[in-house]
């Protein structure tokens, strides 16, 4: 408890994408039905075309089908609007609530009594609006009379903003469906994602606001944005990725200006490779921190052209590959520290001169693991007092082999210019619900890592 109430003392900004998860609890007949009605050669040779958008529902039911066979956590754009009613006619929804990085990262911190929570998102809905805990510790800039105040963001929304739904599908580990002669078990819990990709969603930060950064930057211990998976190679209007990306840039530029506060950008799956090097290009230099997950990472490394690699770590998922690909990343990029959390294990990676020790660097990620494990059994974290649940998950069955597997990969790689720390993950056997934990993962080991380096005068 004593590092997380170290945590709690930190004010953090965040930023940007916000929506509606509307969560389908996958079963086997569901997906059954879905295979039946498409016919299971259709659907596989759709799989091997591998769409990249979904355009119409046979891409949709293909890439699902591939995230379950794979059991790997995956997120694949909606690019056709239309498809809504499709959803609709063949989903009930019976959860929604808060998505996107920013916002349930917002939650998260707000819920866990951090000092001050500052939310911003482009755009703020009534409904998304309410969709924000209500805690006085959660504020939304407005700029009022050319002054920059906060609001909660509840009485901060916009009518008339466009909302965002997202269609999340949470499948579990075991279920099982037949996709023609093959049968399939899903080898992993987790969510697959259909990301709302509409011309009318922009990241990017509004301009009256935009020369207020330095100050919110003065005002917080660190950022954590999000979000730039949303951005579209093109718009109607004339406006391109690069000119969200050259505003995203100066965005970290301004929060920076006055202060060298600290930036965690969490990744999130862009399917797009073209798109996925420009921000790993323009995006990655700018920032402190990075964390992802293990289909991430693969994706990451394979824009940068290591395809082999990334493959490996796609398929197999080894202790040894994911450590070579954070060494890869962390110099390129020259990041200060990188994260990456799989379903077993997370792993931080720094260069050697990091201020904190590997047992500090350990230590976030076990409070990571435990808020994760936290969230997995409730829901939701509503208080400080929720973590408690997380330190009664027990650690996944293969932690063992894990630390194992790691001390072998230490003895093989050279790691001597890093630290580099893995703890196994507390893994809950039955969870309400997956999406989000990487976030929940990301911005407790991240915030952790603030209040270290502050406790050592280094922030
Ligand atoms: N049942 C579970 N119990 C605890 N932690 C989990 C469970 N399932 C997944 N996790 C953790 O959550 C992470 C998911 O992160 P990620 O794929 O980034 O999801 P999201 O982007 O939806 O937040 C996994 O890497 C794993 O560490
Ligand atoms: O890429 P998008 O559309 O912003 O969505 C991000 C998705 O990732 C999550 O934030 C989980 O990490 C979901 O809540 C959300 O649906
Ligand atoms: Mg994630």
């Amino acid at each position: 408890m004593g590092l997380l109430d170290e945590a709690r003392k930190l004010s953090v900004y965040t930023a940007y994408n916000t929506n509606v998860d509307a969560i389908t609890f996958l079963k086997g007949e569901i997906v059954q039905r879905l295979i039946d009605e498409f016919g299971a050669e259709a659907v596989r040779k759709r799989m091997d075309d591998y769409p990249r958008e979904i355009n119409e529902p046979l891409d949709f039911v293909a890439r699902l089908v591939h995230a379950l066979k794979t059991g790997k956590p995956m997120a694949v754009p909606l690019v056709n609007e239309e498809l809504h009613t499709w959803f609709d006619s063949h989903f009930k929804y019976d959860v929604e609530r808060m998505g996107g990085q920013a916002g349930i990262i917002a939650n998260l911190l707000a819920n866990l009594d951090f000092r001050r929570v500052m939310v911003y998102t482009p755009h703020l809905a009534r409904k998304q609006a309410e969709m924000f805990v209500d805690r006085p510790n959660l504020a939304y800039p407005v700029v009022e009379d050319g002054r920059l105040t906060f609001k909660h963001p509840r009485e901060a929304y916009r009518e008339g903003d466009p909302i965002k739904v997202n269609r999340i599908f949470e499948f579990r580990a075991g279920t099982t469906f037949r996709l023609g002669d093959e049968t399939i078990q899903v080898p992993f819990s987790g969510r697959f994602i259909v990301s709302a990709r509409f011309e009318s969603i922009r990241i990017y930060t509004e301009p009256e606001l935009k020369r207020f950064l330095p100050e919110i930057g003065l005002q917080v211990d660190g950022a954590i944005l999000s979000g730039y998976q949303g951005i579209k190679l093109r718009y109607s209007d004339g406006k391109d990725a690069n000119h969200y990306l050259r505003e995203a840039k100066k965005d970290i530029l301004l929060l920076k200006r006055e202060r060298d506060v600290k930036v965690h950008l969490e990744f999130a799956s862009i399917q797009n490779r073209e798109l996925r090097k420009k921000v790993i290009y323009n995006l990655f230099p700018l920032v402190d921190s990075v964390g992802m997950d293990e289909a991430e990472i693969a994706h990451v490394l394979n824009a940068l052209g290591y395809s082999k690699l990334s493959d490996r770590i796609f398929t197999y998922n080894r202790i040894e590959d994911t450590v070579l690909g954070g060494k890869i990343l962390i110099d390129e990029m020259n990041l200060e520290v990188l994260q990456i959390h799989t379903i077993y294990y997370i792993m931080y990676i720094t260069h050697a001169d990091n201020p904190l020790s590997e047992d500090e660097l350990r230590s976030s990620l076990e409070l990571a693991t435990t808020l994760a494990a936290a969230r997995a059994s409730l829901g939701e974290i509503r208080s400080p007092e929720d973590f408690k649940v997380g330190t009664s998950v027990p650690y996944n069955e293969r932690g063992e082999y894990v630390k194992l597997r790691f001390e072998e990969a230490k003895r093989r790689l050279r790691t001597r210019e890093y630290k580099v720390v893995i703890i196994p993950t507390r893994l809950v056997k039955n969870p309400v619900s997956t999406v989000g934990l990487g976030d929940t993962i990301s911005a407790g080991a991240f915030t952790c890592y603030l209040a270290m380096l502050r406790k050592k005068g280094e922030l």
